[in-house]
């Protein structure tokens, strides 16, 4: 299953935000999107997502990517309407559910939230629940759809390091055993790599980079993507490590 985008450029506010991204990814992982602000990585996956007007041509399987078969989570999902948890994660599937919530449907949500540690939660309504527990929610409530393919948005931002990597390996899991292409932008670059197969880098409205993370960070497009020097050491476990050092001369 494969995703191909063709000269893909996104106009707002009368200036070109994203110009001539062409690229294909495979379904069965993940893919961070990297870049500094402004660089244009939501302007991607909301057109990619199909929430705003593109030029380009953007194929899912060999088709036009069908809406059904996306889940989208953007940047900002403070939901706080007074609707529990568990309705919460139900209205994942309201395309599906008709007129009727099935014993399956429920049972389907309560696995979901068992897996990422929030069943205790099931009928909380949002507004008591704290920033990062909302957010894992609305991140749950994705996976209800079962997409194929899941573009989220920063995530795991409100999340502490550990709920980081647990959203994270549950993200991957389903990628990997479901066949679904995830694109997942990502501000920790350190977080992408361990994660994410394959990297986005973005910078100034272009795709600047594409494939595994050890070829598309260098010391080279950090600096020329953020404007700051650093350090790729390799940790005692074998892990590559990015170290920022300090910001790169004026005109970088
Ligand atoms: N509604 C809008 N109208 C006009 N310009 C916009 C609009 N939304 C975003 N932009 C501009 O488009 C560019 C890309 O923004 P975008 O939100 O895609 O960046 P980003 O890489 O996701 O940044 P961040 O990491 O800060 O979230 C920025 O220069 C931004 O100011």
């Amino acid at each position: 299953m494969s995703l191909e985008i063709r000269n893909m450029t996104v106009m707002r506010g009368g200036r070109k935000t994203l110009a001539d991204v062409s690229l294909s990814l495979s379904g069965g992982g993940v893919t961070a999107v990297v870049g500094p602000n402004g660089a244009g990585k939501s302007t991607f996956l909301s057109a990619l997502a199909g929430l705003l007007p593109h030029d380009g041509a953007i194929t899912w399987k060999g088709a036009a990517l069908d809406r059904r078969a996306l889940a989208y989570m953007p940047q900002n999902t403070d939901m706080r309407s007074a609707l529990t948890v568990l309705e919460v994660m139900l209205l994942g599937r309201l395309e599906r559910l008709g007129v009727r919530v099935g014993e399956e449907d429920i049972a389907d949500a309560m696995a979901l939230l068992a897996r990422f540690g929030l069943s205790d939660l099931a009928s909380r309504t949002m507004p008591t629940l704290s920033g990062g527990q909302r957010q894992l929610v609305m991140l749950s409530q994705r996976l209800m759809r079962r997409p194929e393919v899941l573009i989220m948005d920063e995530p795991t931002s409100a999340l502490d390091i550990r709920h980081q990597m647990e959203a994270l390996g549950h993200i991957e899991t389903y990628a990997r055993e479901s066949g679904a292409l995830v694109l997942v932008a990502l501000h920790d670059i350190n977080l992408a790599a361990r994660f994410c197969g394959q990297m986005l880098l973005f910078a100034r409205g272009r795709l600047i980079g594409a494939g595994a993370h050890e070829d598309v960070l260098t010391a080279t497009t950090i600096r020329g993507a953020y404007g700051v020097e650093a350090e790729f050491v390799a940790s005692p476990a074998g892990h590559r490590v990015f170290i920022p050092t300090g910001l790169a001369p004026a005109g970088f």
